[in-house]
């Protein structure tokens, strides 16, 4: 089966809600799946009450049981970059850890969809140039890349092409979310689309809830066969 990271050009592109929806969907397949958050920073208090949004996200959402141990490995308060963050916690990230767990995952799990934190080039530890980007390589899974649609992401969504390609992480799609439907947003996706003839494109509309996205196959063409195999079939 195919596992696969979903990736951002930058922090709050849309990382999670895209997991989720295609968590669902996958999970709609027959497929027992799992969203895995190596790392997440940034604690939301409500009253005496501390949670963290990319798993509580995947938790609410999920049409399948999920144990929070498979769900994140690392989590702290301050919503700074994982390096920063773990520091001021006195903690340590481990790349090896992570790496473990997703190939624990992909034995107990038809599909793991890792979400990463920030972007691509996201420092993991404050004294090493470990990355984000470095643990993906080494995972070997395929990415799939979330952008914004409006103003500024055709450069971010090109460098992070680049940076994907640079390490040979294959690209399985581009998302580009929260699509408004503004001029300037339909020339984005098609100047993105000339720069990146062969990959496919899949366009989620802003302002909408998960369930809204329940009954649509927008994820179809992202989808390899692999992905779609359920079993027997
Ligand atoms: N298509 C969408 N429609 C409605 N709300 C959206 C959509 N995409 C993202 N959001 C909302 O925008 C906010 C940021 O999205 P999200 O948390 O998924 O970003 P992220 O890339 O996962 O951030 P991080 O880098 O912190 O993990 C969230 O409140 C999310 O619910
Ligand atoms: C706090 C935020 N929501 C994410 N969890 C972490 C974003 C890290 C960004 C690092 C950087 O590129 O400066
Ligand atoms: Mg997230």
């Amino acid at each position: 089966m195919d596992h696969f990271w979903v990736v951002g050009t930058g922090t709050d592109v849309g990382k999670t809600f895209i997991t989720t929806l295609m968590m669902r969907y996958l999970q709609r397949k027959g497929l027992k799946v799992v969203p895995y958050k190596p790392v997440q920073t940034g604690a939301v208090k409500k009253g005496n009450k501390t949670h963290y949004s990319d798993t509580t996200t995947y938790l609410t959402y999920s049409l399948q049981p999920l144990s929070p141990d498979d769900i994140n490995s690392y989590s702290f308060p301050t919503p700074a970059s994982p390096h920063f963050a773990a520091e001021l916690e006195g903690e340590w990230i481990s790349g090896a850890q992570i790496l473990n767990k997703i190939d624990h995952l992909t034995k107990e799990y038809d599909v793991v969809i890792c979400e990463g934190a920030g972007g691509l080039y996201v420092p993991l530890q404050p004294y090493t140039s470990l990355t984000l980007l470095d643990i993906i390589q080494r995972s070997k899974l395929p990415a799939v890349l979330v952008t914004r649609s409006n103003l500024g992401t055709i450069n971010h969504t090109l460098l992070s092409l680049e940076a994907l390609k640079s390490r040979g992480i294959e690209l399985l799609g581009i998302i580009v979310n929260q699509y408004e439907h503004s001029p300037i947003e339909k020339s984005n996706v098609q100047t993105l689309q000339r720069f990146i003839p062969s990959i496919p494109f899949v366009i989620v509309e802003g302002n909408r809830t998960i369930e809204s996205f329940d009954d649509e196959t927008i994820f179809e063409r992202l989808m390899k066969r692999e992905l779609l195999r359920t079993s027997g079939s």
